[in-house]
């Protein structure tokens, strides 16, 4: 009976919901927020105003994204037992201190266990301005420095660099990290913020959902590929290289870090805006090596670009992070600081019309037979 059974293995080409946050064309390698394109967004738009934007539904106003601002900078406190915590964790990977901190604050935040649509609010706008401050004090404390308090003049994005760094960013600096923080916002039922979903859909609270999220987009197939990028390239070392290292790894059948996507057919749209970075920063900065060997590797990868396979969004960004001297393990923790409004509004969204994710895995194990003793096993 179960022969006829079509199994949808990674959930490929499945719609599980309705959703009106963002919209993706993987054919023609579109991608909107809310019905803005992204284009509009990485270059007339703010951090703050997407975050707007994708939790409410509409671009705010003044008046509205001034309230909103208020809310995110009044948020940038954290207890000081995280502060142990991270000392306590310093020397792991800046993606595990970070899921460890962002579950001890459920732990600590009288309100993290409440539900319903104001304390998820409540609760990811005050994480999303804790995240940044966690990375950056892991950074600081694991180098023997201490944490740079927040400064609560600052967009998110310049105070993510001041926390970082104890200096002040360059105009050029933050919006840079702005863009990056816009065009990580928010990307649909990928992997991470699908786990989200699940665990909401469970009735958990927010926290749980975003330490799930945390987890999921750790791996390499999802934000980690920004890490691996960069390995890549310092392993390809000059651009002469490029060509002889894919063609390796065609010919083991291993994938090129940085290339590929389940939607995706075209070029990811978000990669344009970094590539346009990465180009500038290197010429600026008297390293355009960096650009050279990413192009490198573009063109060895071009005969399969006709079979739908093209860069993504993080083929370009490590380079960037490496361009401000920002360490390798702390790209997928970037990551995470763009996303969290995505992954808030998926949470919302789960909540307000929820359903039990699960669903079934067709059974090919033995057939019914009698337990065995452990004495005739
Ligand atoms: C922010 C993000 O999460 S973006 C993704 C970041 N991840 C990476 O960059 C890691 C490298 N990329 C990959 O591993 C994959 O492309 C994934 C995991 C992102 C998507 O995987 P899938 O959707 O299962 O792959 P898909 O079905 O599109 O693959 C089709 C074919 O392209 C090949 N392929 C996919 N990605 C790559 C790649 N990066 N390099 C070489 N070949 C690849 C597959 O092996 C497959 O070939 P086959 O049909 O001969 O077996
Ligand atoms: O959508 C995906 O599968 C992965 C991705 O690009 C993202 O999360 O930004």
């Amino acid at each position: 009976m179960t022969e006829n059974v079509k199994i949808n293995r990674g959930l490929k080409g499945i719609y599980f919901e309705r959703s009106g946050v963002s919209h993706i064309d993987g054919a023609a390698g579109e991608l909107s927020y809310r019905g803005y394109s992204i284009h509009d967004l990485a270059t007339k738009s703010t951090f703050e105003e997407v975050c707007y934007l994708l939790i409410h539904g509409e671009l705010p106003t003044q008046d509205e994204l001034t309230a909103f601002d208020a809310t995110l900078k009044a948020a940038r406190e954290l207890p000081d037992q995280v502060y142990d915590i991270i000392r306590a964790t310093k020397d792991g990977h800046p993606m595990d201190v970070l899921r460890t901190a962002v579950s001890a604050l459920a732990a600590l935040e009288a309100d993290s266990q409440n539900v319903g649509p104001e304390a998820f609010l409540a609760n990811g706008l005050r994480l999303t301005s804790q995240v940044p401050m966690i990375i950056a004090a892991h950074e600081n404390i694991r180098n023997g420095r201490d944490p740079v308090p927040a400064d609560k003049t600052l967009s998110h994005a310049a105070n993510w660099l001041w926390m970082l760094k104890g200096e002040k960013p360059s105009e050029d600096a933050a919006r840079l990290a702005d863009v990056d923080f816009i065009l990580h916002a928010e990307h649909g039922a990928n992997a991470s913020s699908f786990a989200a979903r699940v665990t909401i859909g469970t009735e958990a609270n927010l926290h749980g959902g975003i330490v799930t999220a945390l987890s999921t987009l750790a791996g390499p197939a999802h934000g980690g590929a920004a890490e691996d990028v960069m390995k890549m390239v310092h392993e390809i070392g000059t651009p002469d290289n490029a060509a002889a290292y894919v063609k390796a790894k065609r010919k083991n059948r291993e994938a090129v870090t940085g290339f590929g996507h389940r939607v995706y057919r075209a070029e990811d749209p978000r990669a344009r805006h970094m590539r346009d970075g990465v180009k500038k920063l290197g010429e600026e900065m008297g390293a355009p090596e960096w650009y050279e060997i990413l192009q490198g590797v573009v063109d060895a990868m071009k005969p399969y670009a006709r079979h739908g396979l093209n860069v993504n969004v993080d083929f370009y960004s490590g380079v960037i992070y490496q361009l401000h001297g920002i360490p390798m393990d702390l790209y997928v923790p970037i990551f995470a600081i763009g996303r969290m409004p995505g992954w808030i509004i998926q949470c919302m969204d789960q909540q307000d019309s929820n359903i039990l994710i699960r669903p079934l895995t067709l059974y090919n194990g033995p057939d019914m037979r009698p337990y065995t003793p452990m004495t005739k096993r």
